[in-house]
């Protein structure tokens, strides 16, 4: 298995966030987290960053419980697991060059981090990944001279470059517009096959969740409402998972004019 959470609950603040979560995903399985926001569908994909640790029960990372580990072998694990954010964390100083560069400094020493960080000496692989999110035109631009969706698309070339096992990304096209959306989904769904690793990805469109993943997990009030096939994923399931979630009820159709003018009479 590379991904296994066994009853896994998470508090922040006191609230519980995630509850008796119990998931497993082996490797190359490609599976997407839908649900209505709030959902908790970011705190699931961070506690598989390792970003949060589990209140209850356990989980197993490849292999691995990372709560287990000494601090140098959680970097290890670390680095062999690519988390793509809603909103890329890029220094707004930092060079696209480097951002991308970045993908790779956990699978370093301190030393050579530090150097390919500074002077990086793969710009052909960093172009290679920008060219496939189609930004090689960025690789020395500054990232806070970047569109929201160009700085996404970064966070994007980050992961692919890094090539890890465990690919997971939190609503990675929230940012772009719909045919860049599809085109990302697809590369991220190639790139996983391509190599073999696992792939879990949140998104708010069940259409692209149903387009390209065999398996959908849906999430609703920090639990697992479904974890089916596609194939049987159908209109009432997806309506059940976000029944009730709207801002307000649409208002009440006008009334045909006939009736209204008849009103006024
Ligand atoms: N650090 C925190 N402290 C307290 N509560 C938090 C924290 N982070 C998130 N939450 C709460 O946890 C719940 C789940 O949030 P989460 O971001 O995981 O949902 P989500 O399904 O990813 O939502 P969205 O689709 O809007 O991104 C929300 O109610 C949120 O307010």
């Amino acid at each position: 298995m590379s991904l296994r959470f066994d009853s896994v609950s998470l508090q922040l603040g006191g609230t519980d966030i995630l509850r008796d979560i119990s998931l497993s995903l082996a490797q190359g399985e490609q599976a997407a987290l839908i649900g209505p926001s709030g959902a908790g569908k970011t705190s699931l994909l961070l506690l598989a960053a390792t970003r949060y640790c589990p209140s209850h029960g356990s989980l197993n990372l490849l292999g691995d419980n990372p709560w287990h580990l000494s601090p140098r072998w959680l970097a290890g694990l670390r680095s062999r697991i690519g988390m793509i954010y809603q909103a890329a964390p890029l220094p707004a100083r930092q060079r696209v060059v480097h951002a991308v560069a970045a993908g790779r400094l956990g699978q370093m020493s301190g030393w050579s981090a530090l150097r390919q960080l500074l002077w990086p000496d793969d710009t052909a692989a960093i172009l290679d990944s920008l060219q496939r999110v189609a930004l090689a035109d960025k690789l020395w631009q500054r990232c806070d001279q970047l569109s929201g969706g160009q700085r996404q698309r970064v966070g994007i070339a980050r992961v692919l470059h890094q090539r890890p096992a465990l690919m997971l990304a939190d609503e990675p096209v929230a940012a772009l517009d719909p045919r860049l959306a599809d085109d990302t989904i697809r590369l991220l769904c190639e790139e996983a096959s391509t190599h073999q690793s696992t792939l879990l990805v949140s998104l708010h469109s069940v259409e692209l969740a149903l387009a390209y993943f065999p398996r959908i997990i849906g999430v609703r009030d920090g639990q697992i409402m479904f974890d089916l096939p596609r194939e049987q994923v159908h209109p009432g399931v997806v309506s059940a998972l976000y029944a009730g979630e709207r801002l307000r009820e649409p208002a009440e159709p006008p009334a045909p004019a006939a009736s209204r003018q008849d009103l006024r009479c």
